[in-house]
């Protein structure tokens, strides 16, 4: 076999494989040569695949093998600056200005062309960039390791996002505004999330002066795996934003949440429960996956033309609950990262048709698909498809018999093993790739087809198939090459389908075929993003609009005056309670009755006539009945029905628990059966959230030490206990956050304080006060420090005595020193400031200044505590060390490191000491001993332990 390629990943060096059709690759053609000698690694090659799309018309043929090759190369690094942060800009200037000229000089690596690495000319303001190398080349290459080191510290801290180039797309044609309330439907990891918690904060862009601390609006990013939704939890810790709520429920089943609401025009309005509708909504899908080719090669060898059958209903449910939860004018984002029509076009051609849409009949709907080609317009894209085909199952029956629509033939070896399998396998594993098959021509096709249902079995047989094979190969993507292909059992209809298998039928979806309207329903106007157009993955996205003005307000800020006009009437408003009673009655959907305390006087009169019209409305009890939607336009849509089970993902959890299950205590039992478990009943425990008084002493304490501004959101100050007393942890949530998580009333059974009932709530609020224990509190005013991760959302509360101004030279110096005398500072106001008789919290605010030839050209802020001698920056290991290589260029915490660890060790005595400190101060921290100089190493692992649990490391820390 004297074939130039071979699609394997992995194989003897210099495979050359960078693809994308940049020559040096032999040619290569679409079929596997994977039993050439010598090759390793998996196999980059599927038969079925490319008959499937092939047929599906995904692209024109000249495309074919351009398109082949990008996917077999491997995927290129691709990362983003994280938006608005002071940091932001100063680190695309040490991109542009050392990485890129400095690994430009890397010309050649293994034989390989290095590109330099390049921002994406479609992503805003230089955010986001790619390097077309892999990632072991960066690993190996000295150059390379340094840009390597900056990637992984710029990541740890939150100050880049290690994110693939088509993954940034969604999020960025959903458009979020601070103001928005954004669902993130299914986000477990939680790079989108990431994106969408940005644009919330700031504008995407690399000016840190548009941050916006405490927006109005609020994220909530969902996933129905709980570890996974966990590891959202993790991945938003490193954005910390009050903003933020983390949930774990079926999106497809996405609760109605009730808010309290005012209106603005009217002085005198009313607080008001009302539905929560989101202004954005993100549907990133559960997906097949084939565009992830490039980084998931064992998808090469699993693929079937029947991978996206069984998403297709999930897909569609989860697009109409989202479309059904947003406001009129509302925008949602549906994507996958599938290439496949199943699981895309048909998805949002069945969700436009479900909502209204039908353009035989002139009728628009209620939903539209969004043109969005004038956005980033440099970003290459291809049109949605207007038709596509349906192979809804395998087996021979359903092969319409047209010719040549028989499998291709196994080489000789394989047959005496193909010949014992049905011939309904056979049919569908044709040509697999596993097999090593090798193309037929149309001759052998009909040859066997007129022959004996049995493959030819003979040596002879199998000489003369061999010998049909043509001599020159077919252009890839041609109708010669797709001949030789193995044939897909695709069924025109699904009428067809049922006269061919009634059971088959009666378990496919009608929603898989197109209808006709597809072009009228103008789904050329979906995206898709294919590997070669600019070396990326595959991924598919439309962005749909509900019908309604755009411009109309968020509902955010009708929540946030409510809490506020709540706050102001009472510390415990009655709104809460008459929530709760009516959440217990089932009844979620917009209410006329008055809840502010202003209505408290004629509240029961009201709430007891607005009921009795809710109950009049004909719709009972229905907790989804929606006879008053606001508009008609923004009825509820019902998910169609499919026929298809619902969620797979959430069935196949279930059998596991089930096995679990046995062990469940009656407990977590009646808490699933009590509607806190999944389907198969994942137990909720986490602890209840609860805002802290404003009476509460330790509230009162931190007001008068940080002097807020009367404008300090006091009342969403949150523990995690069910007393609401703060006890080592205080969380700082948002306005529009409280109003969710307080929602269903305080105390609704059967969990104490899980606020509304229906969403099972695994994180919200971000740490912003630690309790600072010390053998000598009695001096502290206040026994709270202020912790880096809500440092931004509380600054521009803080009292000016909060603050010590600071230049570059004295955070060099609290940099390289640990717990140094506060009197061995630099002379200067920051000095002068920390040497004063208040001990405690403190902000370091930095102002742009020279230090030894570096400058700093943002201000930044960080924490600092002032114990009784000394003065230490309150920040772990891995931010110290960030952010002295991002100013400095190297790590100036590493010789002071070094500096105690040596003298540790010398001095034994000390050792001791020390242990007697650590065991003594427990996690907390030990002013005596910083004080004295002595303990500089324990005290730095205390710290580090403390601030690593302040900022989420582990993912789960509860209070106590
Ligand atoms: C494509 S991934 C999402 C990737 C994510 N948006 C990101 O950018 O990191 C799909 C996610 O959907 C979740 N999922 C699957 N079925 C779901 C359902 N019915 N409701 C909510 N999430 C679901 C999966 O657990 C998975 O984390």
């Amino acid at each position: 076999m004297a074939r130039g390629n071979n699609h394997r990943r992995g194989g003897r060096g210099g495979r050359g494989g960078r693809g994308g059709g940049r020559g040096g690759r032999g040619g290569g053609k679409g079929w596997d040569h994977s039993r050439d000698k010598g090759y390793e690694g998996p196999v980059l090659s599927n038969y079925k695949l490319e008959a499937y799309y092939l047929d599906q018309g995904i692209l024109p043929a000249e495309e074919w093998q351009p398109f082949l090759d990008a996917f077999r190369a491997p995927l290129p690094t691709s990362f983003r600056f994280t938006a608005g942060k002071s940091t932001t800009r100063q680190l695309i200037n040490q991109m542009r200005e050392h990485f890129v000229p400095e690994l430009s000089k890397i010309d050649i690596f293994e034989g390989e062309k290095i590109p330099s690495p390049q921002p994406l000319t479609w992503y805003p303001d230089g955010l986001a960039w790619q390097i077309d190398v892999r990632k072991n080349v960066l690993r190996k290459q000295e150059a390379f390791k340094e840009f390597q080191r900056f990637l992984v510290h710029e990541t740890e801290v939150g100050s880049i996002s290690r994110q693939e180039t088509v993954s940034m797309i969604p999020p960025l044609f959903l458009d979020v505004q601070p103001e928005h309330i954004v669902l993130d439907m299914c986000a477990a990891p939680g790079s989108k999330t990431a994106q969408l918690i940005e644009a919330l904060h700031s504008p995407t862009t690399s000016s840190p002066e548009d941050y916006d601390p405490t927006p109005s609006g609020l994220v909530i990013a969902n996933d129905s795996d709980q570890k996974r939704a966990y590891m959202l939890v993790h991945q938003a810790s490193r954005l910390p934003s009050p903003n933020l709520i983390v949930t774990n429920v079926d999106a497809g089943s996405w609760p109605r949440i009730s808010v309290p609401w005012k209106a603005a025009d009217d002085e005198s309005s009313q607080v008001v429960a009302k539905d929560l509708r989101f202004d954005r909504v993100l549907g990133d899908v559960p997906c097949s996956g084939d565009g992830t080719l490039r980084k998931n090669a064992g998808i090469w060898k699993d693929w079937t033309p029947n991978n996206g059958l069984g998403l297709h209903s999930v897909q569609l449910r989860i697009l109409l609950r989202g479309l059904n939860s947003l406001k009129p004018g509302g925008r949602m984002v549906y994507s996958t990262c599938s290439l496949n029509p199943i699981e895309n076009e048909a998805v949002v051609a069945a969700a436009l048709r479900e909502c209204g849409a039908n353009p035989a009949k002139g009728k628009q709907g209620s939903v539209r698909i969004v043109d969005v080609s004038e956005q980033a317009p440099e970003l290459k894209r291809r049109p949605g498809l207007t038709t596509w085909k349906v192979a809804p199952g395998q087996g021979r029956h359903l092969f319409a018999g047209a010719e040549g629509n028989l499998e291709p033939k196994q080489p000789a070896k394989d047959r005496r093993h193909k010949r014992e399998e049905s011939p309904e396998a056979m049919a569908t594993e044709g040509g697999a790739t596993a097999e090593g098959s090798q193309p037929v021509s149309n001759d052998v096709r009909r040859e066997r087809q007129q022959d004996t249902p049995e493959p030819a079995d003979t040596p002879a047989a199998a000489e003369t198939a061999e010998a049909a094979e043509p001599a020159a190969e077919p252009a890839p993507g041609s109708a010669e090459y797709r001949a030789k292909l193995p044939a897909i059992p695709w069924v025109e209809s699904w009428e067809r389908l049922e006269e061919l298998d009634r059971a088959l039928a009666a378990r496919t979806a009608k929603t898989l075929w197109p209808k006709g309207d597809e072009a009228a329903l103008g789904l050329e106007k979906c995206i898709r993003v294919y590997p070669h157009l600019q070396n990326t993955g595959g991924f598919f996205v439309t962005v749909l609009e509900k019908r309604g003005d755009p411009k109309t307000e968020s509902m955010s800020q009708g929540m946030v005056r409510a809490v506020e006009a709540m706050d102001a009437g009472a510390e415990a408003p009655d709104y809460v309670a008459a929530a709760a009673k009516d959440k217990s009655k089932g009844k979620s959907k917009d209410r006329k009755r008055p809840l502010s305390p202003s209505s408290a006087a004629h509240g029961d009169e009201d709430a007891k006539r607005a009921r009795t019209e809710d109950e009049d409305d004909g719709e009972g009890d229905d907790q989804d009945g929606d006879a008053e939607a606001e508009e008609d336009d923004d009825a509820e849509i019902a998910a169609p029905s499919t026929h298809v089970k619902p969620d797979n993902h959430a069935a196949s959890r279930a059998a596991a628990r089930q096995q679990q299950g046995r062990n469940q205590t009656e407990e977590t039992q009646r808490q699933s059966d009590a509607g806190f478990g999944l389907p198969g009943g994942t137990p909720f425990r986490e602890d209840p959230y609860n805002y802290v008084s404003t009476a509460n002493s330790e509230s009162l304490s931190l007001h008068k030490y940080f002097g807020f501004s009367s404008d300090f959101p006091s009342r969403n100050l949150l523990v995690r206990n069910p007393d609401g007393n703060p006890l080592r942890t205080i969380y700082l949530t948002s306005s529009s956050a409280r109003a969710i998580l307080m929602a269903g009333g305080q105390g609704v059974a059967p969990h104490p304080t899980l606020n509304p009932v229906k969403l099972r709530t695994l994180n919200s609020g971000v740490k912003t006060f630690a309790r600072q224990d010390s053998n000598k509190t009695g001096d502290l005013e206040c026994r709270w420090r202020l912790v880096s991760d809500g440092l931004a959302a509380v600054r521009p509360f803080l009292a000016p005595e909060n603050i010590v101004p600071a230049t570059l030279k004295e955070l060099a110096f609290l940099l390289s020193e640990y717990y140094p005398f506060v009197d061995s500072l630099p002379e200067g106001d920051c000095k002068t400031l920390l040497q004063g008789p208040r001990l405690g919290s403190f902000v370091m605010a930095v102002a742009p200044s020279e230090h030894e030839g570096v400058q700093l050209k943002e201000g930044m802020d960080v924490c600092l505590w002032r114990a009784a001698t000394s003065v230490n920056l309150m920040m772990d290991k891995t931010d110290r060390t960030a952010l002295s290589n991002r100013i400095f260029g190297k790590d100036l915490s590493a010789r002071a490191r070094q500096q105690a660890l040596e003298m540790n060790q010398k001095k034994k005595e000390q050792a001791a000491a020390t242990a007697k400190v650590k065991e003594e101060a427990g996690e907390t921290l030990d002013e005596d001993a910083a004080a004295n100089g002595d303990a500089a190493e324990v005290k730095e692992e205390q710290v580090d332990v403390q601030v690593k649990e302040e900022q989420g490391e582990t993912a789960q820390i509860k209070e106590e």
